[in-house]
């Protein structure tokens, strides 16, 4: 999937996709041009000469500010825009349910707050049925719960091929748990596009973050595949199918036979690397499905909530911490956590700060100043990488160097 935007002065943007990508992040600094893309797409901007694979396609776009029309309620609003949709369109009910704006439909848009409004607009925007939406920092005005619900109403109809989602936002977290490729705007043009998960490494090494996400990929895991107790390799095997229209609708993923997707009291149980992992059902989004039995799923771990366990006998039966989960990995690399107002991290003072290659001593430490250090780990069995940040203290306690085999705990993402 090939766009191009060119916007003179502007915008002058290639970018590459995969055909099957649905949902694509678009992130990047303050006054990058990221919005100035979306209105050059959404063809908004008469001088832009642009370029999609969307030509014959119906294209929506929801800002920031949600637009409202002011003379009217919810529901008029709603109304106006189902006057114009496309035949294959979803019900007002499905779109009010979906961007929990049910309790709405009376209220005149005057009495909306900044995040209903939002809500109101993305279900309006849905209403009239578009194929490509584009979101602009569309839900940046809504608690997190609501807005990781909203985009995992969006994430279940790109899965379902109904929708490809282009959205704009700061949030990286939201990004990683939802994207299926991730585009880096700088100054008006693409400096980095490509599957999530390699995309945000390298933004967190440019960027130099304390303490970066890593996304991790698996397949969800059915109750009659695995008991609780074990971190022993599972199968997953229920499928996505384009259900009914209801189905789709609701966003059902229907399983096959008599599986039963393993969700209790709201976790879901992932096989990553041949180890069940435990997810929080809001905190895991689903992958473009492959053909083939396996529900492919994604969640983001961030790199403060995973310990280093140096025991890597019988980690599976760790049953005297609460930490649920546990990846074998190796030490692929070992960072200071840079304290970036520190004058003892000027250029001068800090030209050895990768210790990746090196033996780790508390003077280096003591030379960057830094209480924290970055791991990032290799996850054995897979060619997926975890971010873990710990403490220098710990780092000398267990004597932990590039090249060793840990276990990494976490709690449920
Ligand atoms: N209508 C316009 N005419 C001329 N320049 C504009 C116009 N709108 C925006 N710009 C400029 O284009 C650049 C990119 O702005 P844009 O709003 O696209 O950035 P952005 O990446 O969306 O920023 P933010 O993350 O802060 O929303 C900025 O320097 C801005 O001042």
């Amino acid at each position: 999937m090939q766009i191009s935007a060119l916007l003179p002065n502007r915008i002058n943007a290639q970018i590459s996709l995969q055909p099957q990508s649905r949902f694509i992040g678009v992130t990047g600094p303050s006054g990058a041009g990221k919005s100035s893309l979306f209105r050059a797409l959404a063809g908004v901007e008469k001088s832009a000469s642009v370029q999609t694979p969307w030509t014959s396609q119906k294209v929506g776009i929801v800002f920031q500010q949600p637009m409202l029309f002011p003379h009217t309620d919810v529901r008029g609003n709603l109304a106006l825009a189902q006057r114009h949709a496309s035949p294959n369109a979803m019900s007002i009910d499905a779109c009010l349910r979906g961007c929990y704006c049910e309790h709405l439909i009376d209220k005149p848009v005057q009495a909306l707050s900044g995040g209903e409004a939002q809500r109101v607009a993305m279900a309006r925007a849905l209403v009239n049925g578009p194929d490509v939406l584009l979101l602009d920092e569309s839900l940046s005005a809504i608690d997190i719960f609501t807005r990781r619900k909203i985009y995992q109403f969006l994430n279940n109809l790109c899965v379902s091929g109904k929708l490809t989602c282009l959205v704009i936002s700061h949030d990286l977290d939201d990004l990683a748990l939802f994207s299926d490729e991730l585009v880096f705007i700088d100054q008006g043009r693409t400096e980095l596009c490509g599957k999530t998960r390699d995309v945000l490494t390298q933004v967190f090494e440019k960027e130099g973050f304390a303490t970066p996400s890593s996304v991790l990929e698996g397949f969800k895991v059915t109750a009659q595949s695995g008991a609780h107790d074990s971190n022993q390799s599972q199968s997953a095997v229920v499928s996505y199918k384009h259900g009914s229209q209801t189905q789709q609708d609701q966003n059902v993923l229907t399983l096959q036979g008599n599986e039963q997707c393993q969700s209790e009291n709201g976790i879901e149980r992932v096989e990553v690397a041949g180890q069940e992992i435990f997810v929080t059902a809001e905190s895991v989004s689903y992958l473009p499905q492959q053909s083939g039995e396996q529900v492919s799923v994604r969640f983001a771990v961030k790199a403060c909530d995973v310990s280093i366990d140096t025991n890597i006998t019988d980690f599976g039966n760790a049953s005297t911490i609460s930490i649920l989960n546990a990846l074998p990995c190796v030490i692929s690399s070992i960072e200071p956590v840079v304290n970036p107002l520190s004058p003892l991290n000027e250029p001068e003072n800090n030209a050895d700060t990768k210790l990746a290659d090196t033996k780790l001593t508390s003077k280096k430490l003591a030379t960057v100043n830094s209480a924290k250090v970055l791991l990032k780990l290799d996850v054995l069995g897979s060619n997926q990488t975890l971010y873990a940040s710990i403490s220098c203290i710990s780092l000398s306690r267990l004597k932990l160097d590039v090249g060793m085999q840990v276990i990494a705990r976490f709690k449920l993402p």
